[in-house]
C-alpha cells in the first residue's frame, strides 16, 4: 500500500525530498479568498449569521450560538465514568508537563541602577479550536485547555462545530471535557466562522458582546480554519498550522514490524491526507512492515481513509544506507509526530533537531500522546516543525521586560547611546537622552 522509494544512492543532505515525499496537497494560501467572505459577513453580523453559517456549513442551526451551562452541566453528568476517569488521568498528566513548561522571571542588574526584568505575562484572553467536522476531538478539549490555564490566562473561550446528531450542540464528550476543565464559555461554531467570531466578537441587540473579541486563537483544524487563521493573523496572535497528521517512524532491523504498521495506520484514521513514513535501513523490516499492513487494514473502522492516506503522495517507504542517513532524512522531512524504534533510541534522539514531537522507543507510540502521554498532541505539520513548536505553555505568555534604569544607570551609557543614535541619523533619539543631564 505505502510506494517504497530508494534513497540509498542519493545525497539527501541536498536533493529535493519534496519531490520525493511531497507534503499533502493543502494549499491553505489558495483557500484565503474562499473564507475572506466569511469572515466579512461574521465581522458586520451577528448571532444570526453565525447561526446561518452553521447551517450552510455543519448542516445544522444550533439552538443558541453560545453553549447554555445547563447543557455543559447534562454533557458532563451523561458522561460514561470510563470517559470521565480516563480524561481526569491524561488531564491531570498533562497539567503536570505544562505547569513544569511556565518560565521563571528573572532580575538582570547591569550595573549601579541598572536594571532589566524579564516578566512572563499570560495573554488576556484566548480563544481555543476544538475539530468537529471528519471527528470530533474531546482530547484536543485538554490538549488547548490546559496550557492556556498554566499560563494564568483569565478567559478562556472554547468553540467546536455543531453536530446534526446532538441538536446543533458541539460533541457532548468535548463540552463534557469543558465542565471538567472548569470552562464555562462554549460556543457552537466550526470553521472559518468560529475563527472571525473569536477575532471579531460577536455583540448582542443591546450592543453588549455575546462573544468577545479574544487576543489569541490556538487549536488544531482542516484548511478553512487555518485559512482563516492566516487571514486574521495580526488583528489575532495564532498559534502553529496544525493540519492533517503526520507521523514518520525511524526503525531499523530490531523493530516490532506490526507494532510499526499499527502505528502507521494510527495516524492516517484522521484524514485522507494524513502522512506516514517509514525510514529503515532493513529491507526485511520493509517487507514485514508492508505485509503487515497488508494484515491490519482490511476490516479497519475507517478503512477506506486510511487505504486513500496510505496510497497518497505523502505516504510512503524511504529506505536508507544506514541511521545517519535517517537523521538527516528526517531532519530535512521535520514531520509532526517522529517515532524512533531501534536498536538504541536514545542514542538517536539528541541527534533530532526537527520534529514536533519525539516518541522514543518501542513503548511510546503515538497515540499515546495522542491522549495520555501529558504532551501536547497540538503540533506543527507540513514542515512547520522547522521553525515553530507545538502548543505549550508558552504560546499563551508574552515576555514583558521592565527597564528600570536611575540616573546613575542611565548616565553611564548616554554617552554610547548619543554615538549610535547619531550613526543612525536619529539625533531626536540623541537629544531625548541629553536632555536628562542638561
Ligand atoms: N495536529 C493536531 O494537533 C490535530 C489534532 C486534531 C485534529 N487534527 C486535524 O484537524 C483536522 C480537523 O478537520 P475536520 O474537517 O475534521 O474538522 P474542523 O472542525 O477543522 O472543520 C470543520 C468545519 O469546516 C468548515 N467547512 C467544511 N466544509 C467547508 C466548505 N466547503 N467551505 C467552508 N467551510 C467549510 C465547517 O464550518 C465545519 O464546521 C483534520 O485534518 C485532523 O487531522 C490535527
Ligand atoms: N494525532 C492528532 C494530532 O495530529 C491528535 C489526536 C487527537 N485524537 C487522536 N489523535
Ligand atoms: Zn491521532
Amino acid at each position: 500500500m505505502l510506494s517504497v522509494t530508494d534513497l540509498r544512492p542519493l545525497d539527501t543532505a541536498t536533493a529535493d525530498l519534496s519531490r520525493i515525499i511531497p507534503r499533502a496537497n493543502v494549499d491553505v494560501s489558495s483557500v484565503v479568498p474562499v473564507v475572506a467572505p466569511i469572515i466579512e459577513q461574521v465581522r458586520h453580523g451577528g448571532e444570526q449569521t453565525l447561526l446561518e453559517l452553521a447551517e450552510r456549513f455543519d448542516g445544522v442551526r444550533p439552538p443558541a450560538l453560545r453553549v447554555p451551562a445547563e447543557a455543559l452541566e447534562a454533557a458532563l453528568a451523561g458522561l460514561d465514568p470510563r470517559v470521565r476517569a480516563a480524561l481526569e488521568e491524561s488531564i491531570r498528566r498533562a497539567r503536570l508537563v505544562h505547569d513544569a513548561q511556565h518560565p521563571q522571571d528573572s532580575t538582570v542588574e547591569l550595573g549601579e541602577g541598572a536594571v532589566v526584568e524579564n516578566h512572563w505575562t499570560p495573554v488576556g484572553r484566548v480563544g481555543l479550536y476544538v475539530p468537529g467536522g471528519r471527528a470530533v476531538y474531546p482530547s484536543s478539549v485538554v490538549m488547548n485547555v490546559v496550557p492556556a490555564q498554566a499560563a494564568g490566562v483569565g478567559s478562556l473561550a472554547v468553540t467546536s462545530p455543531p453536530q446534526r446528531d446532538h441538536g446543533g450542540l458541539p460533541h457532548p464528550t468535548v463540552l463534557a471535557a469543558c465542565a471538567l476543565l472548569g470552562v464555562d464559555e462554549v460556543y457552537a461554531a466550526g470553521g472559518a466562522q468560529a475563527v472571525a467570531m473569536l477575532a471579531h466578537g460577536v455583540q448582542d441587540d443591546d450592543g453588549g458582546w455575546l462573544c468577545a473579541p479574544v487576543d489569541l486563537v490556538t487549536g488544531p483544524g482542516n484548511v478553512y480554519v487555518a485559512a482563516a487563521k492566516r487571514a486574521l493573523q495580526g488583528v489575532i496572535g495564532v498559534d502553529a498550522e496544525a493540519g492533517p497528521s503526520e507521523i514518520a517512524v525511524i526503525a531499523d532491523g530490531t523493530a516490532r514490524a506490526d507494532w510499526v504498521a499499527a502505528d502507521l495506520i494510527s495516524q492516517s484514521e484522521h484524514d485522507p491526507l494524513a502522512a506516514s513514513v517509514l525510514i529503515t535501513d532493513s529491507e526485511d523490516l520493509l517487507r514485514d512492515v508492508l505485509a503487515a499492513i497488508e494484515a491490519q487494514v482490511p476490516g479497519a473502522f475507517h478503512e477506506d481513509q486510511i487505504r486513500e492516506a496510505l496510497t497518497g503522495p505523502q505516504s510512503g517507504v524511504l529506505l536508507v544506507r544506514d541511521m545517519d542517513q535517517a537523521v538527516e532524512v528526517s531532519d530535512r522531512y521535520a514531520t509532526e509526530h517522529l517515532e524512533i524504534q531501534t536498536r538504541d533510541p536514545e542514542a538517536l534522539v539528541g541527534r533530532i533537531r526537527n520534529a514536533g514531537a519525539v516518541f522514543v522507543g518501542p513503548h511510546a507510540p503515538v497515540p499515546l500522546g495522542d491522549y495520555s502521554a501529558g504532551s501536547n498532541h497540538v503540533l506543527p505539520t507540513s514542515g512547520t516543525a522547522r521553525h515553530s513548536s507545538g502548543l505549550n505553555t508558552v504560546t499563551f505568555l508574552r515576555l514583558q521586560q521592565r527597564i528600570c534604569y536611575t540616573e546613575t544607570g542611565l548616565e553611564e551609557v548616554a554617552d554610547g547611546i548619543g554615538v549610535l543614535a547619531e550613526d543612525e541619523r536619529l539625533p531626536a533619539h540623541a537629544a531625548a537622552i541629553r536632555a536628562r543631564f542638561a
